[in-house]
């Protein structure tokens, strides 16, 4: 079982995915993948909403109850929503128990800012493994303008550094740097004891993440800075034509899928 203190072990990359439900968790944990994110990307990946700020806890809960039903191996990480965190330090604490406790995650994430150095602590002496989230934090976009590269200034690029630093003294065991220059993602890796997984932040990250749907090839938009490894819609599409070319012929249900009660020769 991967655990976050085992989680910077060796010198291999450390692989992350989302996944927001038992059967993608499935295939995650199957292929070998080290981190399950039940991300706030849901909000986006299947939910149906642009942005991940509808997103409730509820909603995370549920997910994070259901990948973790599925998964053996990788650590599973729920990632808290918008208002689930931050306007009240003990509302914070304990929702992010509640995701260990009711919903069996192995940690939290939280989308990082120095509002949540304090908090990041709180969680971490009373047990509650958090990994921190610094560059863009999607969360933000309402203040941010928008999904922008984050960090791309002498000033911004210092913040980040120093955040990251605040994180790691306050006891987070791992951060993700999303959408940062590679060459600011290398020096923040560097200089940090703990690991650091990248989205759209280079090579020189300790691991990488990305939105399942994303990789997989199943939704009709992604970000520029991901890849599809596979075209799971046109295979899906495929599959749901067949079968709805099946119905219409009379193709299916076959003999095979049918069954035939001789007790009931007599039903009219
Ligand atoms: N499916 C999916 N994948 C993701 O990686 C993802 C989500 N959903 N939802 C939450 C956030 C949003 N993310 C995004 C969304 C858009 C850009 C993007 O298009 N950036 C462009 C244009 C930015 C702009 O001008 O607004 C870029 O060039 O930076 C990047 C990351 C990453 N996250
Ligand atoms: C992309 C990752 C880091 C994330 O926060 C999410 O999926 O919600
Ligand atoms: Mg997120």
């Amino acid at each position: 079982m991967t655990t976050t203190r085992g989680l910077r072990e060796g010198d291999e990359p450390i692989t992350m995915l989302t996944a927001y439900d038992a059967p993608t968790a499935a295939v995650v944990d199957e292929a070998g993948i080290d981190v399950v994110l039940v991300g706030d990307s849901m909000g986006n990946a299947v939910l149906g909403y642009d942005s991940t700020l509808p997103v409730t806890f509820e909603e995370v809960a549920s997910r994070t109850a259901a990948v973790a039903r599925a998964t053996e191996d990788a650590l599973v990480v729920a990632d808290m929503p918008f208002l689930s965190f931050g306007v009240d330090e003990a509302e914070s604490v304990r929702n992010a128990g509640r995701l260990l406790k009711e919903a069996d995650a192995d940690a939290v994430k939280i989308e990082s800012g120095p509002h949540t150095v304090e908090t990041t602590r709180r969680m971490t002496d009373i047990g509650i493994p958090v990994m921190a989230h610094l560059g863009l934090t999607p969360q933000h976009v309402n203040r941010l303008g928008g999904y922008t590269r984050q960090g791309t200034d002498q000033d911004a690029a210092e913040e980040i550094v120093d955040l990251a630093g605040e994180h790691v003294e306050a006891g987070a065991f791992a951060l993700v740097l999303e959408h940062v220059p590679a060459n600011l993602a290398g020096a923040v890796t560097e200089a940090l004891e703990i690991p650091t997984i990248g989205i759209g932040a280079g090579p020189d990250c300790d691991g990488q993440v990305l939105v399942i749907n994303d990789a997989v090839g199943l939704g009709e938009w992604s970000p520029p800075f991901s890849r599809q490894f596979g075209d799971v819609r046109g295979e899906m599409l495929d599959a749901v034509e067949a079968y709805e070319e099946a119905v219409m012929s009379g193709e299916f249900p076959a003999e095979e899928h049918s069954h035939v009660e001789e007790e009931l020769e007599d039903l009219y």
